[in-house]
């Protein structure tokens, strides 16, 4: 079956396009976004959703998604969307990080020529008939210090804007490095010394903890008399009423915003002020912009729902569609290897520690460790998955470590996944063979090979004569059979492993007639 999209924002029809040119099933409502109730009634129908910012994915409509693989953001800012929720629900989460870079930069640098001199305000009087020549005094923006809060893609090409308009640009931005600073002409300054010396403040940054208000009543009163503020980001990154007070007193000598603490805007603190321009978080609406968010977003989204690949999700690495049919087997086995250890594990798990050795080691083996872990933690919580699982692991204070290394032995790739507990360390390890199928090759340092199946027997027992009988007459008369067996030992009459793969499950007093088996130390029914 088809896989089917919902596009239930104003996407470009150039994504409907891309969709049913790549085989998937579209379904375009643009304004079906705003309809939360409807979105939550149809939403379960569909594997992909893709979006601009009016559709506000809560909780609840992640709740009815029973289907749904990836939402994709036509755009940059993926706060529209409830990540945690999407994040447990195991749905990717994709953006388009550049698609709409240049064109936000270049709304922020209109904003900033139209506080400059004054443009709508002389609009809207030369149109009514004023003429009002002498009304209208403005600044050069030549020379002057332009400060850049948030100095990443937008930010960027703002900051070389600013240098090609001959202005001193300044940038706070604590993960901007000194050589992209240098690279871009622009001086790196800490946030009180931009807010000291610019005469244009511009805001890129992301809503987050640390930014929400970094324009604070505050920080407002220590900018320079007035400053121009430009806000093309996210509302809330400014204290709007403490702006407002600020441009009333004259502080400030204008504000332009394009996005505002609650929106859609219809009232804000800002609205009214003579030398307030606002727009209606128009930053990324070119017909340029749109293409290509439009067109990223719907390739994307095809590409995971297709083959696998992941790119921009913010919520899982990156998978290529080269990488994504090698990675598929050992997904698999990590998944399993990680059941398999989880499925013996009664306590509290301290450390999962993954080894990659040989060829598997240069594939993406974060993705192999939430595939690991996923499987590690399921048989304890129904509602992990692949994507959740760091994060569940995280908040449960489970240690994960990764170590990748050249082959060591016999095989061209091997995955051991060890568990550490307050009372044991248990080592599980296993392959894919050529055919593609994930193999159990080490269980505790004994060596077996044992292929996964959906209903397996696992007993430890001593090396001694006679158990391999008993336990075969015991399943064969409890009408269990047997698929597949799997022995191994450490040494000539020391421990064993049994593992045993049979058709249907395993009843409850049939594992404990094992269990009761002379030589049996323990037994274990596991579903894969
Ligand atoms: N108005 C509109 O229509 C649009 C708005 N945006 C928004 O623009 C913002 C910037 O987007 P991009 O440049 O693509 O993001 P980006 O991730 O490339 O850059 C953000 C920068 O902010 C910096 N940053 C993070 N925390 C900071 C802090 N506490 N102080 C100072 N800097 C900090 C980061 O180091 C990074 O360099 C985002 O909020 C995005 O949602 C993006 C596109 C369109
Ligand atoms: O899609 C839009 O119009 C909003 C763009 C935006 O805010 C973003 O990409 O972060």
């Amino acid at each position: 079956m088809a896989p089917r999209v919902l596009i239930s924002d104003k996407l470009s029809p150039a994504a409907v396009q891309i969709f049913k040119d790549r085989g998937i099933e579209v379904d375009f409502q643009p304004d079906l976004g705003k309809d939360k109730d409807r979105l939550a009634e149809i939403i379960g129908q569909y594997d992909g959703l893709a979006i601009r910012s009016a559709t506000k994915v809560t909780p609840k409509i992640l709740q009815k998604a029973d289907r749904l693989k990836v939402i994709g953001r036509a755009g940059i800012g993926v706060d529209n969307v409830d990540l945690p929720a999407a994040t447990a629900k195991g749905v990717i989460v994709m953006n388009t990080p550049f698609g709409n870079s240049i064109t936000t930069a270049e709304h922020a640098i209109a904003m900033m020529f139209a506080l400059a001199r004054e443009i709508p305000a002389a609009d809207a009087s030369t149109q009514a008939g004023k003429w009002e020549k002498n009304r209208f005094m403005g600044v050069e923006v030549t020379a002057k210090t332009l400060g850049i809060i948030g100095c990443g893609n937008i930010g960027s090409i703002v900051a070389e804007r600013g240098v090609g308009l001959k202005m001193k640009v300044i940038a706070f931005d604590p993960f901007l490095s000194v050589e992209r600073a240098l690279d871009l002409g622009v001086e790196k300054v800490e946030l009180d010394d931009l807010l000291a010396r610019a005469d244009f403040i511009t805001l890129h940054t992301p809503l987050t903890e640390k930014t929400k208000n970094i324009l604070s009543a505050q920080n407002i009163a220590k900018t320079k008399k007035g400053v121009r503020i430009i806000n093309c980001a996210r509302g809330g990154l400014v204290d709007e009423a403490a702006l407002r007070a600020a441009l009333d007193s004259k502080h400030v000598a204008g504000a332009a915003f394009d996005v505002f603490a609650v929106e859609p805007a219809e009232q804000n603190p800002l609205f009214g002020h003579p030398n307030v321009v606002c727009t209606p978080h128009l930053g990324a609406a070119t017909n340029e912009a749109q293409e290509n968010v439009a067109l990223q977003v719907a390739e994307q989204m095809s590409d995971y729902l297709l083959t696998g690949a992941i790119s921009n999700a913010v919520n899982f690495p990156s998978i290529t569609a080269e990488e994504a049919p090698k990675l598929k087997p050992f997904i698999e086995l990590a998944e399993k290897l990680g059941s398999f250890a989880g499925q013996l594990t009664d306590t509290d798990i301290k450390t999962v520690h993954i080894v990659y050795e040989g060829a598997v080691a240069d594939q993406k083996v974060k993705a192999l460790t939430s595939a690991a872990v996923a499987g590690l933690l399921r048989p304890m919580l129904s509602e992990v998955n692949v994507v959740s699982a760091p994060t569940v692991a995280k908040e449960r204070g489970i240690v994960i470590e990764e170590t990748t290394r050249a082959a060591t032995g016999d095989y061209d790739s091997l995955i051991t996944v060890t568990v550490v507990t307050d009372t044991l360390e248990r080592a599980i390890s296993g392959t894919v063979f050529a055919d593609g199928r994930p193999r159990i090759v080490n269980i505790k340092g004994i060596n077996v090979d044992a292929e996964f199946a959906p209903s397996m027997i696992y007993v430890t027992n001593e090396d001694k004569p006679g158990f391999i009988g008993r336990f075969a007459g015991l399943l064969g008369d409890a009408g269990l059979n047997i698929a597949t067996f799997a022995l191994g030992r450490d040494h000539l009459g020391g421990d064993a492993i049994a593992l045993v793969a049979v058709d249907g499950t395993v009843p409850a007093e049939v594992l404990g007639k094992v269990q009761a088996l002379p030589q049996v130390k323990a037994a274990r029914a596991l579903v894969f």
